[in-house]
């Protein structure tokens, strides 16, 4: 039996890598797709004061729990379904509970850093990157993370500031040249999203034991 097929999709906060995955399992309902979100394994802070949580830089690679996360990859491709943390944004903590994840034929990968990772993006068989322009995304992560992550203007846009924008210089828009393919206009893109789950079809036809 061969392996699922691993697919990366990352780009910068707020590009519509969520939606482009999301958008992707609904084309493949018919397939086992397995899902996890990089989101899912930043580090459990619930130790630290939540005024000194808000200043943590969310946008560097060791905000991330690397190890667990490429560990369940592995348990998913192994066949074995996986505890997957829940988090929460708004008190940047893990929450009590965990989400089942069965494996699938196909797994998809979605997180601002999972091209930057080596050992994430080693797992992988094809690599997306999720492009949209640097105004656009800025004004849906305002509106998202005021209206659905508890945050306010001047958070948002000093986080922006301090920590988004610089990691997203040097870690997220860098990693695009590990990409396959480049999605641009991000979720909005019907017809690279159409070409992506017509390419994963053939690639699962070609291994019909997937
Ligand atoms: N094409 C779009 N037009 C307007 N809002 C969008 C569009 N794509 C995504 N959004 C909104 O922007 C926010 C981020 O989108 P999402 O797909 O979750 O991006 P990411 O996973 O890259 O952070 C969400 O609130 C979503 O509803
Ligand atoms: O507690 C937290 C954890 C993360 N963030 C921000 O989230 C984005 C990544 O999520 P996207 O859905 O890809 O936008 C990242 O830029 C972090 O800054 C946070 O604000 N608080």
């Amino acid at each position: 039996m061969s392996s699922p097929l691993v697919v990366g999709i990352a780009g910068g906060t707020a590009s519509g890598k969520t939606t482009v995955a999301r958008k992707v399992r609904e084309a493949l309902a018919d397939c086992r797709v397995a899902f996890i979100d990089q989101d899912s394994y930043y580090r459990d802070l619930k130790d630290m004061p939540l005024e000194d949580r808000r200043q943590v830089n969310f946008d560097h690679p060791d905000a991330f729990d690397t190890d667990l996360l490429v560990h369940h990859l592995k348990q998913l491709k192994s066949g074995q379904a996986i505890q997957k943390p829940a988090y929460d944004f708004r008190t940047s903590s893990r929450q009590a509970n965990t989400v089942l994840v069965e494996p699938g034929d196909i797994i998809l990968i979605e997180g601002i850093l999972v091209l930057h990772m080596k050992e994430v993006r080693d797992q992988m068989d094809v690599k997306i990157y999720v492009d949209a322009d640097d105004d656009l995304r800025i004004l849906r992560r305002l509106t998202r993370d005021i209206k659905d992550r508890g945050r306010d203007f001047d958070h948002v846009v000093g986080q922006y500031l301090r920590h988004v924008r610089p990691m997203h210089m040097g870690f997220v828009e860098p990693s695009k040249h590990f990409a396959d393919i480049i999605i641009p206009h991000g979720g909005n893109n019907d017809i690279a999203i159409g070409m992506l789950v017509g390419a994963l079809r053939a690639r699962l036809a070609v291994s019909p034991s997937r």
